[in-house]
């Protein structure tokens, strides 16, 4: 458990730039707590107020929640500024290489998310394979005849899962998929090590179009990066089994949503369920939201009360580290 202790003694506490959603208001209560004992706290709009005044005292800007954009007026307005520490893994929202330019690092919380965004993807397994959002929908509804309508699901039990991106939330997947006698298959830049592979009986396809042909759930775990960029296409989507469904926690842009559009529309695949789009939220007209075969979640990969706490001790303990000049324990360094 995170310990909280001041990295300047009695001096002033050094100031941390909140970007999230309401600025410290949309920061859970027990969070600023821990924040206001290492930091002092500076929304967006005092920042902007007091622009003079403030610049040189944030050392640090923590993202607790969506993805703020940090450009080079920002950057150029704080002097003082050493540490980004960004809430959760992903950080495609972020300039890296620009932000380097600055001298300043960037953080993620790798260890909060992994089991949060893990159960996620579980849950939209299991969801879209019982058809549970339909069968709410069913007996919710005042029109009883409804419930005599088909709405056979598939068993998750016994089927193959394909595994795109095998990190640290990838594996925890595979763990999970164990416990339900799934067949596992992956890919991954990297293969994972022969007993890591064996721990979850993982077996690895260094071809992607190995494990699209045979998967019967296909779950995708990779950071945006450019060569993830669009990785799912219609060819892609056409190696599939008619039979099986897509399942996307990675980010919105990894899959090509028109040609996603199109194979749903076109039962090239069964279904799919995403916690993530592009962009986010859809816009209400958005051909995805008509369909049928889809489930789609507004990113909560990592949206549970531990996950979200675990997320801001492990954000504090690395903006610390970088402010007293310790190890980093998960920078992230551009490419
Ligand atoms: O950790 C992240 O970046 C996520 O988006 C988890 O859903």
């Amino acid at each position: 458990m995170y310990q909280p202790h001041s990295v300047m003694g009695d001096q002033e506490l050094p100031g941390v730039l909140i970007l999230g959603v309401g600025g410290v208001e949309g920061v859970l209560e027990n969070h600023v707590g821990l924040l206001k004992k290492n930091f002092h706290l500076i929304t967006m709009k005092e920042f902007l107020e007091n622009k003079k005044e403030l610049s040189e005292k944030i050392k640090s800007i923590f993202i607790f929640e969506r993805r703020p954009t940090i450009d080079r007026g920002l950057l150029e307005s704080l002097p003082n500024l050493k540490v980004i520490a960004n809430s959760g893994v992903g950080v495609d929202h972020l300039d890296l290489k620009l932000i380097s330019t600055f001298g300043v690092k960037v953080t993620s919380t790798p260890q909060a998310v992994s089991d949060s965004t893990a159960d996620t993807g579980m849950a939209l397994m299991l969801a879209s394979a019982r058809r549970l959002v339909e069968g709410c929908q069913i007996a919710v509804s005042p029109d009883t005849e409804r419930f005599a309508v088909d709405w056979l699901g598939v068993e998750v039990t016994g089927a193959t899962l394909g595994i795109i991106g095998m990190g640290r939330i990838g594996y925890k997947v595979a763990k999970r998929a164990k416990a339900f006698d799934m067949k596992i298959l992956y890919h991954n830049r990297k293969r994972r090590k022969e007993e890591e592979e064996q721990a979850v009986g993982a077996i690895y396809c260094k071809k992607m179009e190995d494990l699209l042909q045979q998967s019967d759930f296909v779950m995708l775990v990779v950071n945006l990066t450019p060569q993830t960029h669009r990785l799912i296409g219609k060819r892609e989507l056409e190696l599939m089994k008619p039979t099986a469904t897509l399942i996307n926690i990675s980010r919105g842009a990894v899959v090509d949503q028109d040609a996603l559009v199109e194979a749903l529309q076109n039962k090239v695949i069964r279904a799919a369920a995403l916690d993530v789009t592009y962009p986010e939220p859809l816009p209400r007209n958005h051909s995805l939201l008509k369909l049928k075969n889809i489930i789609i979640t507004p990113h909560i990969g990592t949206a549970t009360v531990q996950a979200t706490c675990m997320m801001t001790e492990e954000a504090i303990t690395n903006m610390l580290a970088v402010l007293n000049g310790l190890p980093i324990p998960s920078e992230v360094c551009p490419k």
